[in-house]
């Protein structure tokens, strides 16, 4: 589904990732670990096209990123949802507004969207916050909506950069248990996480793989976890 092969990018000084082969497959669930600049969001930006490799290949659904047009990359992005570090929404606009968003810009029917919406609203527990606008969130509303706004075109993978970052624990519980149900809805799922505990909650209840990025390559993380 995402393929790395011996991948290696920089930003233009020394090399911050160095040889990273990766294959997320379909259904699978990982975390993605490892100190504060070490490059989690780098690699994460890598998997969907947002940045090119300076070395080595990334491979989406089949398709060398490197061979990808402006098109293909609209294209990987429908099929690849994102929940970013910092969600930014439009202050101007309704809750609700901000996640069709998607849907407007890629010319889909409003209306005939509207019942998937109303579902997904509520299955992130936002139903009544609908016609809430962005300034009037709290930090698990924000980070519930960032997940419904990566959810709305129905992608086949989730990639979310801290989903629990700035919540507390029963949040990040609950925020954890959205993406366990995703993936047992057989999205494959990426979590970039700092939190330990996060990833020590979620071993009993999904098989989960551990990556660590450390000096620039990737490992996987022990059982010590
Ligand atoms: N656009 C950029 N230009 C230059 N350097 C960058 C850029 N984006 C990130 N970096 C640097 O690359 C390194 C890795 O950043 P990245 O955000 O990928 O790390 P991270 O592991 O996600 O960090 P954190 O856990 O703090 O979010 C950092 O040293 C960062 O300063």
């Amino acid at each position: 589904m995402i393929e790395l092969d011996s991948l290696s990018y920089s930003y233009g000084g020394d090399a911050l990732l160095r040889g990273i082969s990766l294959q997320l497959a379909p259904g699978s669930f990982h975390f993605l670990t490892g100190p504060s600049g070490s490059g989690k969001t780098t690699l994460m930006k890598l998997c969907y096209g947002a940045l090119q490799p300076t070395g080595g290949t990334v491979t989406v659904f089949g398709q060398p990123l490197e061979e990808m047009n402006r098109d293909d990359i609209a294209w990987l992005r429908r099929r690849v949802g994102v929940v970013h570090q910092e969600a930014h929404f439009l202050d101007h606009m309704t809750l609700v507004e901000n996640i069709a968003l998607p849907l407007m810009v890629s010319g889909r029917d409003l209306s005939a969207e509207a019942r998937n919406l109303k579902e997904l609203m509520a299955w992130v527990g936002l139903g009544a916050r609908s016609r809430a606008y962005p300034p009037e969130l709290s930090g698990g509303e924000r980070q519930r909506a960032a997940l419904a706004r990566a959810l709305i075109m129905s992608p086949e993978v989730i990639l979310a950069d801290e989903p629990t970052g700035n919540v507390d624990w029963e949040m990040s519980q609950r925020l954890l248990a959205l993406l366990v149900e995703l993936n047992r809805m057989g999205k494959t799922v990426l979590i970039a996480t700092h939190d330990l505990a996060l990833i020590r909650a979620a071993k009993s209840r999904v098989q989960a793989r551990v990556l660590r990025i450390a000096g620039g390559t990737l490992q996987y993380a022990g059982a010590d976890l």
